[in-house]
């Protein structure tokens, strides 16, 4: 990113990434990674696998620290913030694998998820998440791990609508589920980016993604590589993305 930006400009992002280092003990994952998501806006990032897509949501949501640079939600410095304490901040993580308690039941799961933002568990927050998902309704004393593997994704989903969150990292929320039901969760994702929340999703159905995204980013090996508009990501830029190879460049 530019590191002059104005504070104005700054605060006008929901969630920056500025300059961050990350990964895993003494692997570095993340090198000078910089990416912004502006209140509204949709960013799809994308790239191969092992990227470091799904270290950049970690680091945004705090699970985990960066050994450089700075995570920000909307021009509040949360670097040292613990997850818990970013959720209040308005942030809001969906992670692979559903990220659901399997051994309590649906109701119990989305209370689970008010209190942790500081909710009381009831009534509202309940609500809102039942008109988002209206197949949870009958479903709500059940155990999430007895649900079928869309309606755990749903239920993985009612999480956003439940915090209320300003800022939603999604990651692969598709992953290993029938393609209707990849429609329906697409549908979702379109009804919550149309309440104006800031998405920054990691997504393996690239065409649906740059499909509901405004904006992109590629990462590969743990840089941006192109950071644009879907329109401006040419077939070979995201090959390139994909496969580690730049074609624009002579042998
Ligand atoms: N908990 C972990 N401990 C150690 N290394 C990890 C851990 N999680 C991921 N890595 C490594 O970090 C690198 C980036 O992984 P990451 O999951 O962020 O990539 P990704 O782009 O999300 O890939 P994928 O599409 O396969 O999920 C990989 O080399 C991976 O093996």
């Amino acid at each position: 990113m530019n590191p002059h930006a104005s504070p104005a400009a700054i605060a006008a992002c929901a969630l920056e990434l500025d300059r961050v280092d990350a990964g895993y003990g003494t692997t570095t994952v993340l090198r000078d990674l910089s990416l912004r998501v502006r209140p509204g806006q949709v960013v799809a990032l994308l790239g191969p696998n092992g990227a470091g897509k799904t270290t950049t949501l970690r680091a945004a949501a705090g699970t985990v620290r960066p050994a450089g640079g700075q995570v920000r939600l909307f021009g509040q410095d949360v670097t040292p913030l613990a997850p818990h304490r970013r959720a209040r901040a308005g942030l809001c993580l969906i992670p692979e694998g559903r990220g659901i308690f399997r051994s309590l039941t649906v109701r119990e799961n989305l209370r689970l998820h008010d209190v942790a933002i500081g909710g009381d568990g009831r009534g509202e927050a309940l609500e809102r998440a039942l008109d988002a998902f209206p197949d949870l309704e009958s479903r709500l004393d059940h155990h999430a791990g007895h649900l079928s593997g869309g309606q755990q994704q749903m239920l993985a989903l009612a999480r956003a609508y439940v915090a209320r969150p300003r800022v939603i990292l999604l990651d692969e929320v598709s992953m290993g589920l029938a393609p209707l039901i990849v429609e329906q969760i697409f549908t979702a994702l379109r009804d919550l980016a149309a309440t104006g929340v800031a998405m920054l999703i990691v997504e393996q159905y690239v065409a649906q993604a740059l499909d509901l995204a405004d904006h992109v980013v590629l990462l590969n090996k743990g840089a941006v590589t192109y950071d644009g508009s879907p329109s401006g990501l040419d077939q070979d830029a995201l090959l390139a993305g994909y496969l580690g190879v730049d074609f624009g460049q002579a042998p």
